[in-house]
């Protein structure tokens, strides 16, 4: 059994940053399952499909992307990673992220990311749907407000064009609609360890993370 550890949470709760860390230290691979959501619903504008369309799944299921080894993404080999973490992206794949048949077509090529010598996913679902048999869970959370300072200094850095004040509501509505969807909701599985880094560094999250990892026999 490939080894498997999750870390879900909501948007800026420092998944995809302890997730590439945890994974270079244990060498492990890494999925970035919100990255998928992302891309279909890039895949779906670029061919000018709503995303209410019941053709949203199909581009799902046939989307045809690649990671870079740093984690850069190719949508039908085109270099997509700047428009791909923009919040105006995050909120269409929060919307496509609701849909069933969306998330059906998905499923499979997340599980596919499990190899040796194992695997670290981030996402929403990652304990509870896509890998419930993982032997470490984790669940990141920190306030909205955190949250908002931490991704609006993060875009600032990436030379994106940020609002505040506009971040904290934008955050708040992703978080209501990925927590009170039907399918799939977020929600820590029953199993996981979860982890408030509201006032935690990212060094002393990773710590307690590890600890964790060791205990559940994971490494
Ligand atoms: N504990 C922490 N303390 C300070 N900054 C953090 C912490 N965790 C994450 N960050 C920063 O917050 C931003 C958002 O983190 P990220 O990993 O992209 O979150 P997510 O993947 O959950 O949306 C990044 O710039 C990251 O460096
Ligand atoms: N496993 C996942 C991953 C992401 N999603 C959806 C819900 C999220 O709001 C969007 C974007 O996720 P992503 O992890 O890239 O966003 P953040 O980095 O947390 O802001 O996709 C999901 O429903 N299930």
């Amino acid at each position: 059994m490939i080894p498997v550890i999750t870390i879900d949470g909501p948007s800026g709760s420092g998944k995809g940053t302890l997730a590439r860390r945890l994974a270079e230290q244990l060498g492990f691979h890494l999925l970035d399952s919100g990255a998928l959501y992302r891309l279909t619903a890039l895949a779906a504008q670029k061919r000018n499909i709503d995303l209410e369309a019941p053709e949203v799944a199909a581009v799902a299921q046939s989307l045809n992307v690649r990671f870079d080894p740093d984690g850069a993404a190719y949508l039908d080999d085109a270099c997509v990673d700047s428009v791909l973490r923009t919040e105006q992206t995050g909120a269409m794949a929060s919307k496509i992220a609701a849909r069933p048949d969306v998330r059906a077509a998905l499923l499979e090529r997340q599980r596919a990311f499990a190899t040796a010598p194992g695997l670290v996913a981030d996402g929403r679902d990652m304990g509870t749907v896509v890998f419930p048999d993982a032997p470490a869970k984790l669940f990141l959370d920190a306030s909205a407000q955190i949250r908002a300072e931490r991704r609006y200094k993060q875009l600032i850095e990436n030379g994106l064009s940020a609002n505040l004040a506009a971040l904290v509501e934008e955050i708040q509505a992703r978080d209501d609609r990925d927590r009170n969807r039907a399918v799939a909701p977020l929600v820590p599985a029953e199993d996981a360890l979860v982890v408030d880094s509201t006032h935690l560094s990212i060094e002393a999250v990773e710590a307690r993370m590890m600890e964790f990892i060791r205990a559940q026999g994971v490494v």
